[in-house]
């Protein structure tokens, strides 16, 4: 059963068509969707269904179209990935341009200029495996993340193990969560956070609270807690209540949310614009299911992190880190490197 619905996957990417498919976290259901054409629909109005692959820096998300929708249930063996193999996590060069992109960023933050910003890189490495076979890795390796491949031949190959919620909406019930500063995990070991932690995370949930305040009836906040990603950990509150706008505002309210960009969004996001010097493209960004549901109403996106991007025989895995006036430019850079070794397992398993 598993296999048919893999060959079907396969034979899609053979023939250069469209496809995105996805495990939402905790679940065991895989569904694939497939377009019958190479067309590039973009989601303007927010109205139609599909699933949506948004950049970080664009506001009309990629559309696949729902010409077929195939699902199988899938509920491996957890596999754990506590093997360590050698890592890739950029050249010297890599390595000075970030502590420098991160010192600039504190130099700002201490001007004045925002509050937090979110810098990150982009990692070159080889990878000759098929793009199934590492997105079947991550479905075994990381269950309570949403894990996806999403191909569109004008677009790229792109695979990712999120945990991060953007929003569920189902009617005017809603939720949402602020995710932020990051730990290694460490077997039998609880996270002990340090104020830098606690405040990157605490602006995050201030952001959320004060964009949907406004138009989120009976909103509730949870108190942060430790949420584990594979090697690392987080600091996450839950938002809820009863919305009150459509699902285009309320994107726009949220995306970007200083987890990946900043606060205030705008300088934020234009420091991030001028000073990492490469394309983001869709890391930070998000993606999911919009519209879907018997009364169509129902969605369901997810900020895309813990991913890459897969050019021929090259991997690009992104990764970046809140950087606060308390931020410590060595460590932001370490930061980097664990969060990295999400996809890099993955990679390096086959090799
Ligand atoms: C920007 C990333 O993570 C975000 C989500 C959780 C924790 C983060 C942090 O601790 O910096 C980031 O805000 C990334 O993984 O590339």
């Amino acid at each position: 059963m598993f296999s048919q619905f893999l060959e079907k996957v396969d034979g899609q990417y053979s023939l250069k068509l469209p496809f995105v498919v996805y495990r939402k976290p905790n679940q065991t259901k895989v569904k694939a969707i497939f377009q019958e054409n190479d067309q590039l629909h973009r989601f303007t109005e927010f109205t139609k269904n599909g699933f949506i692959f948004g950049a970080f820096d664009d506001e009309h998300p990629i559309r696949i179209k729902i010409d077929r929708i195939e699902e199988v249930e899938y509920n491996p063996k957890m596999e754990v990935a506590i093997d360590k193999y050698p890592f890739a996590t950029g050249d010297k060069h890599q390595k000075e341009f970030h502590i420098d992109l991160v010192t600039r960023a504190i130099n700002e933050i201490k001007q004045g200029s925002f509050e937090k910003v979110v810098v990150s890189r982009k990692i070159e490495v080889p990878c000759d495996t098929a793009p199934l076979s590492l997105f079947l890795l991550l479905l075994k390796r990381y269950k309570n993340t949403f894990c996806y491949i999403w191909y569109h031949p004008k677009v790229g190959l792109w695979i990712g193990a999120t945990p991060e919620t953007l929003l569920t909406a189902n009617g005017k019930k809603f939720s949402t969560m602020s995710l932020a500063g990051t730990l290694e995990y460490k077997a039998n070991l609880e996270p002990v956070w340090g104020e830098k932690e606690l405040n990157e995370q605490e602006l995050v949930t201030q952001y959320i609270s004060d964009n949907l305040r406004d138009n989120l009836k009976g909103m509730t906040v949870s108190k942060p807690e430790s949420v584990r990603a594979g090697n690392l950990w987080h600091l996450r509150s839950n938002i809820s209540g009863e919305i009150t706008i459509g699902l285009k505002e309320t994107v726009e309210a949220l995306h970007p949310t200083p987890a990946v960009c900043g606060l205030p969004k705008s300088n934020s996001k234009a420091f991030i614009l001028t000073h990492e010097n490469y394309d983001r493209e869709y890391y930070t960004g998000f993606l999911g299911e919009v519209n879907f549901g018997e009364d169509s109403n129902e969605s369901h996106l997810f900020v895309n992190l813990r991913c890459l991007k897969l050019v021929k025989s090259m991997a690009f895995i992104y990764v970046g880190g809140g950087i606060t006036k308390a931020s410590i430019p060595e460590k932001e850079w370490k930061e980097t490197n664990i969060k990295a070794e999400t996809m890099l397992n993955i990679i390096n398993f086959f090799k």
